[in-house]
């Protein structure tokens, strides 16, 4: 038999702990701690190997039901629920599987705690130290952590000095946090770094000083089983700051991702023994109900990594709770990759009222709008609040929205699309300028609430889209209309008001819809149920943006398929503009521009002649072709040794690469779907370059119309 380990030891000091707790001195508070931190305790033991699975789910079979019935309790002489009030109320806001749980906690009381305003003094002490939230806990070398920078508060969790510097002594214990997260090996029994239980007596009973503390800073108790759908109220969490070792400097990241497949694993082991009930799970992070379901478990937890510290953007919604009127004042960042705006903030200036003038550029791009730091954009902030008009709208939708309709990408410049000068002139003048000046554009220089690009596939349609929204400062949201019928079946209008209503609150908008004839195709017998109640949905939704001056939504449809229109539709997208097959003088561009950033060898004839022979390729025709040639000098290593060859081994991508890619990269657009298209300019469209032009340009070869 093997002999017993430090953390069997351990263990058995453990349950001698959780007997004695039974036993009946305790107040039920204190129960309630404890109960909490035996929890994690045997979540970390198993995590870090401490035990094993097996034991650990007979540990959590044994003990899931006696802390559940106290932490679910609905007795008010017992139940958890009605001690350490503040952090159990806290707690229970959140979503779980319990719905015992009610929530009682509003937004402005938590700030009103006094453990959270000494937090918030102490996280600006610690902020002027100047020391990033990280280091709070610096593992020093030989994994040995360095013990709490100076001037950082310290967790009511150490009892002693002697106590935080036995934590210090443990590398773990440092990266896991205060020690309700202490390692079980370090070199002091778990029993010992406990908060002795005599000592939570000392603590006002419906306080609980040790959990609120952790709650309030960034040592929140840990998200164990970070699960979503396991949140609970009951157990610990730590601020996302631990979370999958990000914000906290890790000694061992391995050890992280070695307890993240642990912690996956363990959701099996629970499910399958029943062990942990949901009430074990951790609690979300403290926010209200509402913003919660806006993070999805993304955002919330990353913010604060250091007790105390109190990130810009809780920094901002303190300001906001103060200043209800600051929601008032205009974002002028570009929403497209811009700064983050609450939803709802900017909503209520006057279209043009209160203009405050964009941003001055920084990237020299063209207009004086926003910038397009895509980058910059995150998820929602749970912090923030929840703006009116999402009321009736279900957060997991507003949630999905934000994630992945929201669109975060790059910032998109005129110059990056190549040709179309038309429908760029087009756009600039009745879309982005009306957006960045709206008390210029007024009355019937309105810009327009819906416009459609159509013409073939690959022509650049999306990247206007995005252009807008990039230029015009604007929030982009790019959804396919076919995933709205096929992707949210029997939600498809639901979603359609939610985008709506997002697009509502994070003004100015752009709504890009790919495959608009699929959502707004001409009515028939045939026509399904819930495809026509998604097109009403839709319609309406766009009467609403077109009706309210003051809203500032713009609806990009694009389409392959103008035909298919309805025409109800048709009349509201009261721009049809037409992107055809790129010129001759676009496809050079995209051959230049691409080639610029390679190490290419051609000439100027050659690249003319390249666009000679990519007569009738789209744009992306024109970059498919540009890939292809790039493995030209890739494929002519051929005896070389692909795994040992050094970069400067490959030759430049030269002409005859072009050549042979042309001959496997064909223009994916006949010729039969441009009369199409040119049909429908000449009846529908507003104007701009025809395939009349086009073909034309063909018969002169070069096409530089
Ligand atoms: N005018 C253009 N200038 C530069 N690149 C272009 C242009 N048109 C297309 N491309 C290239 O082709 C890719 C696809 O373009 P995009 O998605 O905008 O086309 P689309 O018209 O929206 O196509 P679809 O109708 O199939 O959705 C772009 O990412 C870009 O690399």
């Amino acid at each position: 038999m093997e002999a017993p380990t430090h953390s069997t030891v351990h263990l058995s000091d453990w349950q001698k702990s959780y007997f004695a707790l039974t036993s009946g001195t305790c107040t039920p508070a204190q129960k309630a701690d404890e109960y909490r931190a035996k929890i994690l305790r045997i979540q970390y033991a198993w995590a870090n190997s401490e035990i094993s699975q097996v034991c650990a789910a007979n540990l959590f079979k044994k003990y899931a039901e006696k802390y559940s019935a106290i932490i679910d309790s609905d007795n008010i002489e017992t139940g958890l629920n009605n001690y350490a009030e503040n952090i159990l109320t806290l707690a229970k806001c959140q979503q779980n599987d319990s719905d015992k749980w009610q929530s009682a906690l509003t937004t402005d009381n938590v700030f009103e705690l006094k453990c959270v305003q000494e937090r918030m003094q102490a996280g600006k002490n610690f902020q002027s130290t100047q020391m990033a939230p990280t280091d709070a806990f610096v593992p020093a070398g030989n994994g040995v952590s360095a013990s709490a920078t100076p001037g950082l508060p310290r967790l009511g969790v150490f009892s002693s000095a002697a106590e935080s510097e036995r934590c210090a002594g443990s590398s773990k214990c440092a990266s896991w946090g205060p020690d309700l997260l202490e390692h079980p090996s370090s070199s002091k029994s778990l029993q010992s770094t406990l908060p002795p239980v005599t000592k939570t007596s000392d603590i006002p009973p419906a306080s609980s000083v040790s959990l609120k503390e952790q709650v309030h800073t960034g040592f929140q108790v840990t998200p164990l089983f970070g699960n979503k759908e396991m949140t609970s109220s009951s157990s610990l969490k730590m601020s996302g700051g631990c979370r999958d070792g990000q914000n906290l400097s890790l000694p061992s990241q391995s050890a992280v991702h070695a307890w993240s497949g642990k912690r996956k694993a363990f959701y099996g082991l629970a499910d399958k023994g029943s062990a942990a009930p949901s009430s074990l799970a951790p609690c979300q992070p403290p926010v209200s109900t509402e913003a919660s379901s806006f993070s999805g478990n993304r955002n919330g937890n990353e913010e604060s990594a250091a007790p105390g510290f109190r990130t810009a953007k809780e920094q901002l919604w303190v300001d906001q709770q103060k200043k209800p009127q600051s929601l008032h004042q205009r974002t002028p960042a570009s929403s497209y990759g811009g700064v983050k705006k609450s939803l709802g903030a900017g909503r209520s200036r006057g279209p043009f009222g209160k203009f405050v003038p964009p941003i001055p550029k920084q990237d020299g791009s063209e207009n004086g709008g926003a910038q397009c730091k895509a980058h910059a954009r995150g998820p929602p902030d749970p912090a923030l609040p929840v703006d009116e008009r999402l009321k009736n709208i279900e957060p997991k939708m507003v949630e999905l929205i934000m994630h992945e309709i929201m669109d975060h990408g790059p910032p998109v410049n005129w110059d990056d699309i190549a040709g179309v000068e038309f429908a760029k002139a087009t756009i600039k003048e009745i879309v982005v300028w009306p957006m960045l000046r709206p008390d210029i554009f007024t009355g019937l220089r309105g810009p327009p609430k819906g416009i459609l690009l159509f013409g073939p596939p690959g022509t650049g349609k999306t990247l206007i889209g995005k252009c807008i929204a990039c230029q015009s400062g604007a929030t982009f949201f790019s959804i396919s209309a076919s995933s709205l019928t096929s992707k949210w079946v029997g939600e498809g209008e639901k979603m359609v008001r939610a985008l709506f209503a997002v697009a509502r609150c994070q003004q100015p908008a752009v709504i890009f819809i790919d495959e608009i004839d699929s959502l707004l195709s001409q009515r028939g017998d045939g026509e399904h149920e819930s495809s026509r109640r998604i097109k009403t949905e839709f319609l309406v939704q766009l009467d609403g943006a077109t009706t309210s001056s003051e809203d500032r939504i713009l609806v990009v449809g694009a389409t392959n398929r103008p035909q298919e229109i309805d025409e109800a539709a048709r009349r509201r997208l009261v721009k049809r503009l037409y992107i055809p097959l790129p010129e001759a003088s676009a496809r050079k561009q995209i051959v230049t521009r691409l080639m610029s950033k390679e190490h290419s060898c051609l000439s100027e004839e050659e690249v003319e002649l390249i666009v000679q022979k990519s007569h009738g390729f789209s744009g992306a025709d024109m970059t498919q072709l540009c890939r292809e040639a790039s493995l030209g000098p890739i494929r002519s290593l051929q005896s070389m040794d692909i795994a040992t060859i050094l970069p400067d081994q490959v030759r430049p991508i030269a002409f005859v690469d072009f050549e042979s890619a042309l001959r496997t990269v064909r223009p994916s657009v006949s010729s039969k779907d441009l009369e199409l298209y040119e049909t429908w300019n000449q009846t529908f469209g507003c104007g701009g370059l025809s395939t009349c032009s086009w073909r034309r340009g063909r018969g002169s070869q070069g096409c530089g119309i």
